[in-house]
């Protein structure tokens, strides 16, 4: 099957060309630049072989089934409609065809929404739940690095009612590479090493996706009060989560939960009471791990949940998007283990 990149030279871009270069049903065939027409993609990244040759996104050369948009926001809300019409799936990166309401979208990405009829075709890529949808679209709309950690972190509780529906606290802490490739005074070496910073305080694009989501789970949750901050770190996310359980439970019966919600997901891996994830413990590779404690004295729950933010949280999640798409094992070419240390 053939696929063509489009953002090839960001981060996110990379990394889908680092999967699919193991991936045995999918051979990439274009990829593409909005900036560096012509060059050798080994120019770039020295570590790519040279047989990738950066073709112009505006140019009508791009090629196979599916076409992966790792750019960012905005850029694919522009050029889906002309992929589709052009006989492509689209698996989208970037926040564009996350959320359902035009309204929502310009509030918290400040720019103008794709058409209604775009956000209609588009479905959320969260391939853990969302599975049957998924294998029968034509644009997949891959969730945000930080709304997969929550996402997976906080579903079962959810969905069961176990937790008070208004009492639900995200914090949440991301490697650099979350910001991608381009440079930023934030993103500075001097700026993130030897520090942790807070940033988009209750303002945070990714707000609307986790609410949306937790929405269609269980209509009575409310706002979320979400923390995200900088950590001095390549790749990693860990939210940990907290809320006041809403029924008497204990932490053997919510890992009972987890364990049997996610007994059919190779990818999401539930600890043992008194076991916690770190961020090394997924690094490179496409799992989630989840650790789940309940403090009696509080009457809270804390879930930690962690993924590699350019895999499970962008990349890995759209080949396992992919994946289900055309019918292949969902874990197909993603079978890599972490990387330790
Ligand atoms: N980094 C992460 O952990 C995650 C990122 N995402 C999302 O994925 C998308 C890609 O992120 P990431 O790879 O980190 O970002 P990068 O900044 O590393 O890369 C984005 C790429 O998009 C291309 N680009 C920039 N402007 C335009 C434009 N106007 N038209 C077309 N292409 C453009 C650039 O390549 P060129 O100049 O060659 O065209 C650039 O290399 C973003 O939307 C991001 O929010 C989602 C989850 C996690
Ligand atoms: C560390 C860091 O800066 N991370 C970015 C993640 C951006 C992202 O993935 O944006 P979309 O999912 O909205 O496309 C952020 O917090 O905005």
């Amino acid at each position: 099957m053939k696929v063509s990149v489009i953002g090839a030279t960001g981060y996110g871009g990379i990394e889908l060309i680092r999967l699919l270069q193991h991936h045995p049903h999918m051979h990439v065939v274009s990829v593409h630049s909005s900036s560096q027409a012509g060059v050798s993609l080994h120019d770039v990244y020295p570590h790519i072989e040279e047989r990738f040759v950066l073709r112009d996104i505006r140019s009508d050369d791009i090629e196979g089934e599916l076409v992966f948009l790792a750019t960012p926001p905005g850029v694919s809300s522009e050029w889906t409609p002309k992929l589709l019409a052009a006989g492509h799936k689209v698996i989208d990166l970037s926040g564009d065809f996350r959320l359902r309401d035009g309204n929502v979208y310009a509030k918290w990405y400040k720019k103008t929404p794709p058409s209604e009829e775009m956000f209609k075709q588009a479905v959320y890529g969260l391939t853990e739940w969302n599975r049957e949808h998924i294998a029968k679209a034509n644009i997949v709309a891959n969730p945000g690095c930080y709304p997969t950690a929550t996402l997976l972190g906080l579903a079962p509780l959810v969905i069961q009612k176990w937790v008070v529906s208004d009492s639900i606290i995200v914090d949440a802490k991301s490697g650099v590479s979350g910001a991608g490739r381009g440079v930023s005074l934030g993103v500075h070496f001097a700026e993130t090493n030897e520090n942790v910073k807070i940033y988009k305080v209750n303002t945070h694009q990714h707000i609307p996706e986790i609410e949306q989501m937790l929405g269609d789970w269980n209509d009575q949750i409310g706002p979320i009060t979400f923390s995200t901050h900088l950590i001095p770190m390549t790749r990693g996310i860990m939210a940990t989560i907290y809320a006041e359980a809403a029924c008497i439970v204990s932490v053997d019966r919510i890992i009972e939960l987890y364990e049997e919600t996610y007994k059919h997901c190779p990818f999401v891996r539930v600890r043992e009471a008194g076991s916690f994830p770190c961020t090394k413990d997924v690094y490179g590779s496409n799992y989630c791990d989840i650790g789940i404690a309940y403090d009696e004295r509080t009457n809270r729950i804390t879930v930690v949940s962690v993924i590699d933010n350019l895999m499970k949280g962008a990349a890995g999640q759209a080949v396992q998007n992919a994946n289900v798409m055309f019918g292949f094992d969902e874990q197909t070419g993603l079978t890599a283990m972490p990387m330790y240390p």
